[in-house]
């Protein structure tokens, strides 16, 4: 695991921008992408440049149980207005969450997924260690599922919503398998709230109770941290 420390996310956002650049001019084609506030300056950079994604494929990590990609709330809605709006790919695939048979809509995202492996995953991170919404206790053996959220993570996502009443209590999330099939992963925090799962991470034991630990089993993963959130690093 390569760290790297930032003075903010602009300068964290340019960072990966640059890495993600070089896996291109590499021959990159698929892209992981995630929601949160985390990424937004990393997609701005995006936007800005002059990179064409018209035959790049994205794949996102996850979408809530129950919302249609016209929700305000929805990660399509968030990614429509965040990158895809602007940077238009040959093909975006999240997560159905309005799917009528979530069992079928789980085996058909773990089928595009296996049609498009993925080069370059963008990640951010939960208080409690989350990836995507592989909460903590996932089995890393897992490929695409129903995810059932927990409190922390509900109270956690609740100021994008109404109230935390109105935050759905399930989502599809690739799984820990699928993650750690990316070629690259570059995951990023921002915030002393960081600070405790990215020192887990790094320096902790891999455990299923920190699924971002896993990460340590991958060779090509890069961590940019600013110093709150990097702040129990060495
Ligand atoms: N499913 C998403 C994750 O992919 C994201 O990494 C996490 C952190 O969000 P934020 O970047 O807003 O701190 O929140 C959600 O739970």
């Amino acid at each position: 695991m390569k760290v790297i420390k930032v003075k903010n996310q602009l300068e964290g956002g340019k960072i990966a921008f640059n890495i993600l650049s070089e896996k291109i001019a590499a021959g990159a084609k698929t892209f992981g992408l995630a929601t949160g506030s985390t990424p937004v300056e990393f997609y701005n950079q995006i936007i800005n440049s002059d990179l064409d994604f018209t035959d790049k494929t994205s794949i996102n990590l996850d979408e809530y149980v129950g919302l249609d990609g016209s929700d305000e709330q929805s990660y399509r809605y968030f990614m429509n207005q965040h990158l895809f709006n602007e940077k238009p790919f040959k093909a975006n695939f999240l997560p159905n969450g309005k799917a009528a048979d979530l069992e079928a809509e789980v085996k058909a995202y773990d089928a595009i997924i296996d049609e498009h492996p993925i080069d370059f995953q963008i990640l951010g991170i939960g208080h409690n260690g989350h990836i995507g919404f592989n909460e903590p206790g996932t089995s890393f053996d897992v490929t695409t599922h129903v995810v059932d959220l927990t409190e922390s993570t509900i109270s956690a996502n609740a100021r994008y919503f109404a109230s935390e009443a109105h935050v759905p209590k399930q989502a599809i999330s690739m799984g820990i398998a699928s993650i750690l099939k990316s070629k690259t992963l570059v995951l990023m925090a921002w915030g002393e709230g960081k600070a405790e799962a990215i020192n887990g991470m790094v320096n902790g034991e891999v455990t299923e109770s920190l699924p971002a630990s896993v990460l340590q089993q991958h060779d090509d993963v890069i961590v940019i941290v600013d110093e709150a959130a990097g702040k129990y690093l060495k």
